[in-house]
Formats: structure tokens, sequence, C-alpha cells
């Protein structure tokens, strides 16, 4: 695992040490029955039209930009992506290194619920145990990610057990062969390709070419990080990508709808 994301993770489970209980799948399954059911993140991704769906993230700062829009509103980001068309938003929730809460969470997901269309949110975070699953879906949340470097076959297993349960998706993601390889053991429908180096911090869109034709053939696959412009979405198309998750050069972007049409 890599340095900064070693450190992020042992941050995170000192950080939910004190919420941290015993959650069982029947709990999470009559958690789900209860809640209104959330928008299908898988569904949202496979679009119509064969297009290239989009994931837009809110992200305030992260380990590799530093700020990037310090003080953003959760709310107003997520009214313009939804105003521009985005078929997915993944919402940061980590404070530490990305200034991101669970409230901006909740607040989105309740937006869209007053003003449709709702647009299916992952809950970025750096997952380690079910209670933040049971938190993500309180919040409104339609996916959970499952960063497969950082978890062992174990964690992985309990962590997508209880988002199916809890009525979620799964986003498994990946930056190798072998970890593509454990990925698709643990049976996943969505497998994103980090391009980030998450050492060096480096992003290379080769990765996802190398990797994404690799994939099952049913698998949803979703090239992340590093795209700003339309040539490097059609880089991603190009090599059988189903969607892109982009952060940064839409939360930097004075225009988001123009910047999110350029990359369909
Ligand atoms: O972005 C980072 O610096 C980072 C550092 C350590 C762990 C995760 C990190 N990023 C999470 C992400 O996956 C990106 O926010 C996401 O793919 C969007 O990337 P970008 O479009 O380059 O902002």
């Amino acid at each position: 695992m890599s340095d900064k994301l070693t450190e992020i993770m042992a941050w995170k489970r000192q950080e939910i040490a004190p919420d941290v209980r015993s959650v069982s799948l029947d709990e999470l399954a009559q958690l789900h029955r209860a809640l209104p059911s959330p928008p299908s993140f898988l569904q949202a991704l496979r679009r119509s039209d064969d297009g290239l769906a989009v994931i837009a993230e809110i992200k305030r700062r992260s380990p590799s930009a530093g700020e990037i829009a310090a003080g953003a509103s959760a709310l107003t980001q997520a009214a313009r992506y939804q105003s521009a068309g985005a078929d997915c938003l993944s919402v940061l929730t980590d404070q530490k290194y990305f200034g991101g809460t669970l409230s901006d969470l909740e607040q989105v997901t309740a937006s869209f619920r007053e003003s449709p269309p709702a647009v299916p949110c992952l809950r970025k975070d750096f997952m380690v145990h079910p209670i933040q699953v049971r938190q993500a879906r309180e919040a409104g949340a339609s996916a959970i990610l499952i960063i497969v470097r950082a978890l062992t076959d174990e964690e992985i297993m309990t962590l997508h057990a209880a988002a199916t349960a809890a009525g979620l998706d799964a986003l498994f993601e990946i930056h190798s062969e072998a970890e593509l390889e454990r990925a698709v053991s643990h049976r996943a429908q969505i497998i994103g390709v980090n391009n980030r180096d998450l050492a060096r911090f480096t992003t290379d869109l080769a990765i996802s070419e190398r990797l994404i034709p690799q994939f099952p053939r049913e698998v949803v696959a979703i090239s992340e990080s590093g795209i700003h412009r339309a040539e490097d979405a059609a880089r991603a198309k190009a090599c059988g990508a189903d969607a892109i998750l982009v952060g940064e050069s839409l939360m930097r972007a004075p225009d988001p709808t123009e910047l999110l049409r350029s990359f369909r």
C-alpha cells in the first residue's frame, strides 16, 4: 500500500473507533426496508445512448492538489452538477484530508429528493467497517467505495455484503492487475481504475488503457482521476470505460456544464 493511503487508512480506523459496534446484515436489511430506496448508481452508469457517463465529484481539497475550492458549498456545487446533467455524484465525506463531511452528503441527497431528478451519490470515503455503510445509507447514498489495495479480502467481503444488505452498490477501486483479479474474485459489478499513483501523486491515463481492456465484459468500467479535458475523456472512452470520475477539473471549472458536455 502507498504511504499516503496507509496514513489515511490508519487515521480512518482511529477516527471511526468511537462509533464502531457490531452491525449485522439483518440490521442493514431492516434499515434498507425502512428508508426510501436510493436511485441506482449502477443503472445510472449504464447510459442507454452508449455515451460516457460522468460521475462529478465534490472535493474541496486533496493531499495531491492541496486547496481546490476551500469553503465551497456542497449544495451549490451539487445543484450545478445536477443542472449540468451529471449521471452520478461522488461526495467526499472525509474531513481531515478532503474537507468533506457526512452532512454534505445528507444535504445533497435531501436536496435531490426535494428537487428531482435525484442523482445517485457515491459516499467517497475510506471504508473499513460496516458502521460506515450504515451511515452512508442513512445519509441517502446509493453506493460506497471499496479501495482494494487498502483492505484484506475478509474486510472486502464484509463491506461488500454490508453494502448489498443495505441496498447500496459498491465501486471497487483498483490500480494494478493483481487488484483487478481480487476485485473480480469478489464479484464486483463496478470497477474503477484510479489513474492516480497514490505514492507519487502522478496521474497517468495509460493505467486505465492497460487495465480496462482486461475487465470481464459484464463489469461497468470507470476511469478515475486526472481527467481535465475532452481528449482525456476520449482516451477513457476509447479503451472501453463506461464512465469517468472527475473531481478537480469540474470543481475548478467556471462552467461545469460546458466541461461536462465536452467530456461526452
Ligand atoms: O486526490 C488525492 O490526492 C488522493 C490522495 C489519496 C487518496 C485518494 C485521493 N483521491 C481520491 C480520488 O480518487 C479522486 O478524488 C478522484 O478520482 C477524482 O480525481 P481528480 O479528478 O483528479 O480530482
